[in-house]
């Protein structure tokens, strides 16, 4: 991995999309949980394959699509995650390294495959994630590169890396160097079933202060302090007194800070066409405008134009690019 200053670096399941559209009645035929992410085993993976329609193959994985976009916004990013020296791995390492992306985490060269997700995206735009966590397993304390990410300003773990065994004690290592190093943590909440899974150890993360900048959507909130009700979630998160970013769908986002909450609207969109990476997409925009020395609210806008960019087409990474976006609303 180059040294060089890295503005976020990001650890995370490195998984290949394959991507179809679906009527609503085929999430019930195959028993999926709507707009959530299971985790399938190989058999399963096969079997849903064969039962799709035509899918587009994408690389995605949540971390690592906040840095592609982050990348897209001019920052400077990297990346650790396994994937296989398999065909899907090699792919996947290229796009992200053709952005600028750092990402020198050895391929696994036995085990299983490439990470897949094989994602259902109904007529709402609403996507449905099954994910065969295949390589990922692999990802061990041993893959983080202390000089990596003491040169981070902030590094971003996700939640979803508490799924594969070895993975989360490599997230507490990259947290206790990051912090010992002077720079910042951030944790993505990931989904509300992967909080229902970690509830007790995500809460003990956010008070022991092993993150220190918490992403997460209304749903993850609200699982988070086991509520229905968004405003009482809400008023648990303030009591953290920690930064917080929360997602809102179509009532847009809004940042907990120490001065208060600060919210800013969605940017509009013609259709969500596939809103898979929508929360990636809008941490890379608050990420970007946090280590740039933005001010909250700007941060919040840039999370919503690349949330809004990449819902609007299918895949979760985006298709224009950021920075040009960004320069065009007068964002940057
Ligand atoms: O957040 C969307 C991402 O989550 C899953 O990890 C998929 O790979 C997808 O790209």
């Amino acid at each position: 991995m180059s040294h060089s200053r890295t503005d976020v670096l990001a650890l995370g399941n490195a998984i290949v999309d394959v991507i179809a559209s679906a009527e609503e009645d085929f999430l019930a035929q195959h028993d999926l949980a709507k707009g959530a992410m299971m985790l399938i085993d190989e058999a399963r993976a096969e079997a849903l394959y064969a039962a799709m329609g035509p899918g587009k193959v994408i690389s995605g994985g949540s971390a690592a699509n906040t840095i592609a976009g982050l990348a897209s916004f001019g920052g400077k990013g990297a990346f650790i995650g396994k994937v296989k020296a398999d065909e899907l791995g090699k792919i996947y390492r290229h796009d992200l390294t053709s952005l600028g992306v750092s990402f020198d985490t050895a391929f696994a060269t036995d085990g299983p495959a490439t990470a897949r997700s094989f994602i259902i995206v109904t007529p709402d735009g609403e996507r449905t994630m099954n994910t065969y966590l295949g390589a990922c397993q692999g990802l061990t304390v041993g893959d983080v590169d202390a000089k990596a990410v003491e040169n981070a300003d902030i590094i971003y773990l996700e939640g979803y890396l508490w799924d594969p065994p070895a993975a989360k004690e490599a997230f507490r290592k990259a947290s206790e160097i990051a912090h010992k190093a002077g720079g910042r943590v951030a944790i993505t909440l990931s989904d509300s079933f992967c909080v229902d899974r970690y509830r007790d150890e995500f809460l003990g993360l956010i008070r022991n202060r092993m993150v220190d900048i918490v992403f997460a959507n209304e749903h993850e909130l609200k699982s988070l302090y086991q509520t229905a009700d968004f405003e009482t979630a809400l008023a648990a998160l303030r009591a953290e007194n920690i930064l917080a970013a929360v997602t809102r769908s179509e009532k847009g986002a809004l940042a907990v800070t120490p001065d208060g909450i600060v919210a800013e609207p969605v940017f509009p969109v013609e259709r969500i066409v596939d809103s898979t990476g929508a929360g990636d997409l809008f941490a890379a925009g608050f990420l970007f405008g946090l280590t740039s020395g933005r001010e909250v609210r700007d941060a919040l806008r840039l999370g919503a134009l690349a949330a809004a960019e990449v819902i609007s087409h299918v895949g979760a990474r985006p298709d224009m690019n950021l920075k040009v976006l960004a320069g065009n609303e007068g964002l940057l």
